[in-house]
């Protein structure tokens, strides 16, 4: 199989990118969602750990059980009021080694025809063992294209689909296992047609080839061999194109977090 192979800092870890992201491709889903398990290094991983846990106090926002940090703001009506960059340690190295790897056909890479050709927002989001996030659609303020870098911790992302009638179907139709270190990738009619949703629970469960879509690109299957994973803390950062931005926000100074 052909991969790109990048020297990370510090330089014990060597990084295996896909030639093309066609290469892992999930499979057993609609299209398409891109699995590859080790696209940061152990050592990224604590350093862009060590920055989310010491952002300033203001950065968070508590929710009823989950809190979650964004960069660089928070969207007001849909728009990103704040057009300054990402800070560095969201920049590198996550979104060169995205912007890195080509996609499939003829496109450049997976954000080759999004508005800002660059992921411009990123939400981080901490869940505790017993924390998950509701079934939902991202909605229309992005750019069809969602990069979910899992920090810490492994966990099942739940996709669900709509019922005729318009309502939920409480059962997920697949599971994607998340892998510390590991980016997910959800764009086309994944983006579009489905829900996705994270169970409020503490151990992943019933977990097998026949279970999980991407069990054949996990990168440490036997980990989970006994169909289970225990939870631990999970930081996950999702980065995005948000459709909209203006500078109104940075004029007037408001909205703006430090
Ligand atoms: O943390 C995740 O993997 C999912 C987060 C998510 O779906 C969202 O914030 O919209
Ligand atoms: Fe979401």
């Amino acid at each position: 199989m052909d991969t790109q192979t990048i020297q990370t800092t510090p330089p014990s870890t060597k990084i295996h990118l896909p030639a093309s992201l066609e290469q892992n491709r999930i499979t057993t889903l609609p299209e398409f969602a891109y699995y590859i398990p080790d696209f940061i290094s152990e050592e990224e991983e604590q350093a862009i750990l060590h920055k989310v846990e010491t952002a300033p106090k203001a950065r968070w926002r508590q929710l009823t059980h989950r809190r979650l940090q964004t960069w660089p703001s928070d969207l007001v009506k849909n728009t990103l009021l704040d057009s300054r960059p990402l800070p560095d340690w969201l920049e590198q190295p996550v979104v060169s080694r995205l912007l890195s790897m080509p996609s499939s056909g003829n496109e450049f890479n997976i954000f080759a025809s999004s508005p800002h050709r660059r992921p411009n927002h990123v939400l981080i989001n901490e869940y505790t063992p017993g924390t998950g996030i509701m079934p939902h659609k991202d909605g229309s303020a992005y750019h069809p294209v969602v990069c979910t870098v899992s920090l810490g911790s492994s966990l099942c992302l739940n996709l669900y689909r709509t019922k005729e009638d318009g309502a939920l179907d409480p059962e997920p139709v697949w599971r994607i296992l998340q892998e510390p270190r590991s980016l997910l990738i959800t764009t086309g009619e994944v983006y579009t047609e489905y829900l996705h949703g994270i169970d409020g629970i503490t151990t992943d469960v019933n977990l097998s080839q026949q279970t999980v879509a991407n069990w054949n690109l996990l990168r440490s299957p036997s980990q989970f061999q006994d169909g289970t994973n225990e939870r631990q803390t999970r930081v996950s950062l999702t980065y995005r194109d948000v459709l909209k931005v203006s500078n109104l926000g940075s004029k007037l100074g408001v909205f703006r977090r430090p």
